[in-house]
């Protein structure tokens, strides 16, 4: 199992052309976000935003429309009930769905709509609720693309049937693909060391971040992570990793002065982070 170690970020992170504009960064849409869990919706948009997705979307409830803009006013917002949804998932590059969703018949209805309109070319990261829905019902799961899903080890024990202590290396990966079998896939799973798995053998784990980070949103601002890398990088093992090494390095920096990593102090800490590592700026 390879250890992530920062040469990760500065393999993913390139510098950006002059020649460039925002939709060179990628298109990436959000899905989440219900009654109940505005802030996780809202977490995930910090994350997408700090590490630097070109445009970013977000389909969620009506009633986190104030909430988002009057701290995100650099993203897009739609009703996620809006006739016109199925028509801006096919515009997009990433889709992240899941962070703060639920699982009622909104939620279903809202993962329905993305499972049928995602096309081959595009890339979608399911976490949270959604991961919860497809545990439910295998159908839910987008038909194309490639696919990228970010359980915790309890959302994995719901997903896979493997309970936590028989999360071995192996079993995770015949769950895995079992799960998936024949897809473009990269399963992430969230621990305090957190593992990641593609279907063609590589793998590895992250020894960074701490239990200052062991607080609500934590997750749903990876996600936003995840998604905002795979608009700028591309999808790749390497572009995954990266994200998730960086989310625990901003976390690290955090908690050498706060006894708490707040999901939104960890996004802020992103853009210096990956000016810092990104691979020319390096070398000056
Ligand atoms: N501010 C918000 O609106 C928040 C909303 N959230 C949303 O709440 C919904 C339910 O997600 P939850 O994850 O809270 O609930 P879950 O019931 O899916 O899982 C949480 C429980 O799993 C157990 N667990 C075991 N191993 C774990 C591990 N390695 N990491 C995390 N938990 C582990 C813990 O007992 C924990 O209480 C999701 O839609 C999620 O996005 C959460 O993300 C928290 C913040
Ligand atoms: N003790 C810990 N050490 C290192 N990282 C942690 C620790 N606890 C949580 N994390 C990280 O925080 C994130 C938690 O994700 P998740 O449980 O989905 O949170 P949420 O759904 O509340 O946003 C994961 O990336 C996980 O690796
Ligand atoms: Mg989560």
């Amino acid at each position: 199992m390879q250890e992530l170690t920062a040469d990760i970020l500065s393999r993913v992170i390139t510098p950006r052309k002059s020649h460039s504009h925002k939709g060179d960064y990628g298109r990436l849409l959000l899905i989440g976000g219900n009654e109940n869990y505005g802030g996780a919706i809202i977490m995930a948009t910090e994350g997408a935003i700090n590490a630097g997705a070109g445009l970013t979307a977000v389909a969620t409830h009506l009633i986190n429309l104030t909430a988002l803009h009057s701290r995100d006013p650099e993203a897009m917002f739609i009703d996620w009930r809006d006739q016109h949804l199925p028509e801006l998932i096919r515009k997009m590059d990433v889709i992240v769905c899941g962070p703060g969703l639920g699982v009622n018949l909104q939620a279903k209805k809202v993962m329905n709509i993305l499972a049928t309109n995602v096309t081959e070319k595009q890339t979608v990261v399911l976490d949270a609720s959604a991961l919860d829905l497809i545990s439910q019902d295998h159908q839910l799961i987008p038909a194309k693309g490639k696919l990228v899903l970010t359980p915790h080890q309890m959302e994995w024990q719901r997903l896979s049937g493997l309970r936590i202590p028989f999360q071995t290396d192996g079993a995770n990966l015949a769950a895995f693909k079992d799960l998936l079998l024949g897809r473009e896939a990269i399963l992430v799973l969230k621990s305090n060391q957190t593992r990641i798995y593609d279907l063609f053998g590589h793998q590895a784990i992250n020894p960074i971040g701490n239990p200052g980070m062991a607080i609500g949103g934590s997750g749903d601002t990876l996600a936003g992570i995840i998604g905002a890398f795979i608009a700028q990088f591309d999808y790749s093992f390497d572009t995954i990793s990266a994200a998730v090494y960086l989310h625990s390095l901003a976390g690290d920096i955090v908690y050498k002065d706060n006894y708490v990593v707040k999901p939104t102090a960890l996004s802020k800490r992103l853009p210096e982070l990956m000016k810092k590592y990104c691979a020319k700026e390096r070398k000056m």
